[in-house]
């Protein structure tokens, strides 16, 4: 087993990374003391792993299933799944745990950090995308018609328990979008990281359960350095968002989840490196790799045909690092480095979103 941790002092957590983890007896007992469980997950998940999970647990464990889909991230949802939690009678001495990908675990998490103020929860991330990004950090939302994650809170998991065994039920589709976000942490922090993904993309893809382990440690040690550094976004951690000004804003206007999470950073990362190339930040073949790597898991490289420039602007408005009026930007300054940016000309930005 690999352990990481996300030091935040009295707050901070630990990753465990293992294949086949959800087969260990006792798994959580050292997260929840004598608290009652209830794990939040969907009725995708939930009947491949509900079972397997209650039987490591080893205690008693209720659930609340929700509907499947990023459309079903929003507050509504949130509103069932606490008259469920009421109806049940929980109190404030239940932990949730959040059993799926990253709509389940972003959604748990908000309903934990607000349920009766507050009651703790634990991330068991069954995507690759959840494994290697949004299970690690405390970011917690549901999404609005305006803007995605608009309504949140930063609220820190207990745990994340990352059983990679999980992938192997995982589409194919999805786990490509998993690695729009793994890739990002190549681009943004690691480029030694980026070129072992350019080694070994062929690997990955066929889940080779080394190459496997290897890229979610490194995501999660990075993205557990960072957190750890800048919990609230104050500074770098903002470098966790290249692509999603762009993404962002290609998910609300498509409809939530006509495109993938995934998907739309892959097609925001390329804008953003666009956007660096025409600035001389950047040569136009290390924006080339970077599409070469995202086509060998079929990702897209452009947004929306559909999509132009106002369009992008009605949304990119909305963004959460908008400052004084000005949208910031994550823009790349090279393979490993990106920087964020407010000093994007609008001529700049229609010359590369058309
Ligand atoms: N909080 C953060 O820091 C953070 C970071 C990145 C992304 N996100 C959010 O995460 C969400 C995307 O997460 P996602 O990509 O995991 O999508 P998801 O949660 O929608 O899961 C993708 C699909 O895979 C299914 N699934 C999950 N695990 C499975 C398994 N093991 N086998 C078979 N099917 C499985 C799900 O039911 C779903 O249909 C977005 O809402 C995004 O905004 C949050
Ligand atoms: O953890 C972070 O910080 C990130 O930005 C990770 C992103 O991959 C993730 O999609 C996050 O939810 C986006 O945050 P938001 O603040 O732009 O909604
Ligand atoms: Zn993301």
């Amino acid at each position: 087993m690999s352990k990481l941790n996300v030091e935040l002092g009295s707050r901070s957590y630990p990753i465990l990374i293992q294949a086949d983890i959800l087969n260990t007896k006792h798994l959580l007992s050292e997260f929840v003391g004598n608290n009652r469980l209830v794990v939040v997950s969907n009725e995708t998940v939930a009947p491949l792993y509900l079972k397997r999970l209650s039987d490591a647990i080893s205690a008693p464990v209720e659930s609340v299933i929700i509907p499947d889909g990023e459309q079903f991230k929003n507050l509504t949802q949130l509103e069932s799944v606490i008259g469920k939690l009421l109806a049940k009678g929980c109190g404030r001495d239940t932990t949730l745990i959040a059993l799926g990908g990253g709509v389940v675990g972003d959604l748990c998490g908000f309903v934990a950090a607000t349920y009766q103020r507050g009651i703790p929860f634990i991330q068991v991330p069954t995507t690759l995308l959840s494994q290697v990004d949004s299970s690690v950090g405390g970011k917690t939302a549901v999404n609005h018609a305006l803007g995605k994650n608009m309504i949140g809170a930063f609220y820190q998991p207990k745990a994340v328990i990352i059983d990679t065994m999980t992938l192997s039920t995982l589409p194919a589709k999805e786990f490509a979008a998993g690695m729009a976000e793994v890739i990002k942490y190549g681009i943004i922090y690691d480029s030694n990281f980026f070129c072992w993904l350019e080694a070994n993309a062929t690997k990955l893809t066929s889940l080779d359960p080394d190459a496997l382990n290897h890229a979610i440690h490194r995501c999660c040690a990075i993205k557990a350095e960072i957190v750890s550094n800048d919990e609230r976004e104050k500074g770098q951690r903002a470098l966790l968002n290249l692509g999603h000004t762009f993404g962002h804003a290609i998910e609300a206007e498509m409809g939530y989840g006509n495109w993938l999470h995934g998907e739309a950073v892959a097609a925001g990362m390329v804008i953003a490196c666009r956007v660096a190339e025409q600035l001389n930040w950047m040569d136009s073949s290390e924006v080339r790799r970077l599409i070469n790597l995202l086509q060998s898991f079929e990702l897209p490289v452009s947004g929306p045909e559909s999509m132009d420039f106002s369009a992008y602007m009605q949304h990119m408005q909305h963004d959460k690092k908008v400052e004084a009026g000005s949208i910031r930007f994550v823009i790349p300054t090279g393979i490993g480095n990106a920087v964020v940016t407010s000093e994007i000309s609008e001529q700049l930005l229609q010359q590369v979103l058309g």
